[in-house]
Order: C-alpha cells, then sequence, then structure tokens
C-alpha cells in the first residue's frame, strides 16, 4: 500500500474517533451521570451487575465486569460484577439445546433478582439474544442499561437508560463504548470510595 494512503486513512479514523466521541459526550452526559446513579445506588443495596454483548460486545463486557470485581484505578471492596459471555460450558449447552437466542436470557432467569443492573451492549441495537435477555431482566425486576449505537434498534424501548452512540460505523461504536465503559468504571469508585 501506498505511504500517502496509510497515513491518510490512519488519519481519517483518528479523526472520526475524535468526532464520535464528542458527540457522545454532547449526547450522553447525563444518561451517563443516570447510570453512574443507578449502578452506586443498587450495589449499596446488595444488587449486582449482569453484562452481556456480541463479539467485540462481549469483550467489553468481561472487560466492564473485571474492573468492578478487580479495581479500576483505586484500591476498594470487591464490586458484584458477572459477564454471561464465558462460561463455554453454558452457552454451547443452551445455545446447542434452546438456540443461541437464549443464551444470554437462560442466564438472566438463572441469576437476576430485583434491584440488579443488566447492561446490554450492542452497536446494531439489534441483536436478538442481548434483545430476549433485556426483556427477561425487565420482567424480573432488574434495572436495564442499554450501551447501543445507530438508531438504538429493538433493544432500546427495553432499556430503562439508554447509552446510545448514533453513528453508523460499528468500529467507532465500539470504541465510544469502551470511553463510557471507563467513565462509568471511574465515576462509580470514586462515589464507592468518598463513602
Ligand atoms: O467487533 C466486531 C466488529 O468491530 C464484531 O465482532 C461485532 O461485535 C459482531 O459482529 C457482533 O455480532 C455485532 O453485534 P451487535 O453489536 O450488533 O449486537
Ligand atoms: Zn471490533
Amino acid at each position: 500500500m501506498v505511504e500517502v494512503f496509510l497515513k491518510d486513512f490512519i488519519h481519517n479514523h483518528f479523526k472520526r474517533h475524535a468526532e464520535v466521541v464528542e458527540m457522545a459526550e454532547k449526547k450522553l452526559t447525563p444518561a451517563i451521570i443516570s447510570t453512574v446513579t443507578v449502578i452506586v445506588a443498587a450495589l449499596n443495596a446488595g444488587k449486582k451487575l449482569l453484562i452481556m454483548g456480541n463479539g467485540g460486545s462481549a469483550a467489553d463486557a468481561q472487560h466492564f465486569a473485571a474492573e468492578f470485581v478487580g479495581r479500576f484505578l483505586r484500591e476498594r471492596r470487591a464490586l458484584p460484577a458477572i459477564a454471561l459471555t464465558t462460561d463455554t460450558s453454558l452457552l454451547t449447552a443452551v445455545g446447542n439445546d434452546f438456540g443461541f437466542d437464549q443464551i444470554f436470557k437462560r442466564q438472566v432467569e438463572a441469576l437476576a433478582q430485583p434491584g440488579d443492573v443488566v447492561i446490554g451492549i450492542s452497536t446494531s441495537g439489534n441483536s436478538a439474544n442481548v434483545a430476549l435477555a433485556m426483556t427477561a431482566a425487565q420482567q424480573l425486576g432488574s434495572t436495564t442499561i442499554g450501551l447501543l449505537g445507530r438508531d438504538g434498534g429493538i433493544i432500546t424501548p427495553l432499556s430503562d437508560i439508554q447509552l446510545t452512540v448514533p453513528v453508523q460505523e460499528t468500529p467507532h461504536i465500539q470504541e465510544a463504548h469502551i470511553t463510557i465503559i471507563h467513565l462509568i468504571c471511574d465515576l462509580v469508585e470514586q462515589a464507592i470510595c468518598s463513602e
């Protein structure tokens, strides 16, 4: 590849990344504050977080949960968060026997309790397995948070709080998602540490 093409391509990716992140700040600051408030209240009431997504968003779900159980930046108590993307025995059994659409719903039915916070990550907002789990979570009395993209898709009405990055490109939505995830972790940790 010609060097000038590569430099242009790289420049354009960083430029678009900055635009999308700036747009996310402008649009989502109130919803990020609401999310932090809901999560801190749930954790202080002894509740837990359940987090899910497909592909890159499965990695984000695991990253998110790990920051809570381990730590983000500060020394503090362990916080209960479970990624629903990690148990290959469970995912293959439920996927094989019930269908791939059921892999998160079944875990929500097993684990979610009233007052828990269930977080669905989907760049399209249309992944059926996330949508079915969010519906089950609402029926069980959990609070649902959608970390979404594009127009928020079918998961929008299933999310009590929507964090929707309103652009079309999946990679840039994912890049904004991880920034939002880190912000939430940082703010929740600051709140927990200042109690
Ligand atoms: O990471 C990427 C693309 O950047 C892919 O693995 C992507 O996450 C997968 O195609 C997912 O299945 C997309 O699902 P969703 O975000 O629309 O719910
Ligand atoms: Zn990706």
